[in-house]
């Protein structure tokens, strides 16, 4: 039986990195893995619509959540699929990015938010990997600037404490790891936290 796990964190600070290898080391293991992400992961032509820094249209926040969990419904189904067939899913951000940016950074209403999420994100990850990362230094690593990593400092600050707080309000979910250590060092410690969810 495989879980549903998820990676989170502000921008550039290793979660594709290590979802990527948490699947190897998973499927090595003779495991079944759904990897997949978000934004796209449901409705993958939305992706760019909403990531494009030259997006043509001026979003509210609430308009930008709304796409997201547009997006997020769909993908909930497919993970619900994969869960259902025995498989592993690993989604490179899920809800609590969400929550995170449009919540914490845009300053939505956070109960308005969940409410929205009972229908559009009915799953609940088994674990989350909270990468931690002080936002200048995982702006510095990111290649590509989309919408967000072209937003200031304070919107990433903003961010990445809210992302604390939401691993404050679960202890039993969250699992945050400081990223600014090597790649290794971080995979390792993934393995053992997700261990005692593993057969023999
Ligand atoms: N622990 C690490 N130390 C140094 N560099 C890293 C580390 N982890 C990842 N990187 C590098 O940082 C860059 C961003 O990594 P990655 O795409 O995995 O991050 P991300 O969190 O998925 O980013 P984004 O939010 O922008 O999609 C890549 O060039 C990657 O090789
Ligand atoms: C799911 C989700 C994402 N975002 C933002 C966060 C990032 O800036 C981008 C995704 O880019 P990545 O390179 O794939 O990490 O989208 C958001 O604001 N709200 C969300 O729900």
């Amino acid at each position: 039986m495989g879980y549903f796990l998820t990676f989170e964190g502000p921008e550039g600070a290793g979660k594709t990195t290590q979802a990527r290898l948490l699947a190897d080391w998973l499927e090595a293991r003779g495991e079944e893995v759904f990897l997949t992400r978000e934004p796209g992961g449901g409705l993958p032509w939305l992706r760019q619509a909403l990531l494009s820094p030259g997006a043509p249209h001026p979003l509210s926040p609430e308009a930008e959540y709304l796409l997201f969990s547009a997006d997020r419904a769909e993908h909930s189904r497919r993970i619900g699929e994969a869960l259902a067939r025995g498989a592993w899913v690993i989604s490179d951000r899920y809800l609590d990015s969400s929550l995170a940016y449009q919540g914490y950074g845009r300053g939505l209403d956070l109960d308005w938010m969940l409410q929205v999420a009972r229908k559009a994100a009915p799953l609940k990850p088994r674990l989350t990997f909270l990468l931690d990362l002080p936002p200048e230094e995982g702006l510095s690593r990111a290649k590509e600037k989309n919408r967000f990593e072209a937003m200031d400092l304070a919107f990433h600050a903003r961010v990445r404490q809210g992302y604390l707080e939401l691993a404050r309000k679960e202890p039993g979910r969250f699992v945050i790891l400081d990223a600014s250590r090597p790649v290794e060092v971080i995979h390792e410690e993934i393995r053992r936290a997700i261990m005692p969810l593993c057969g023999p």
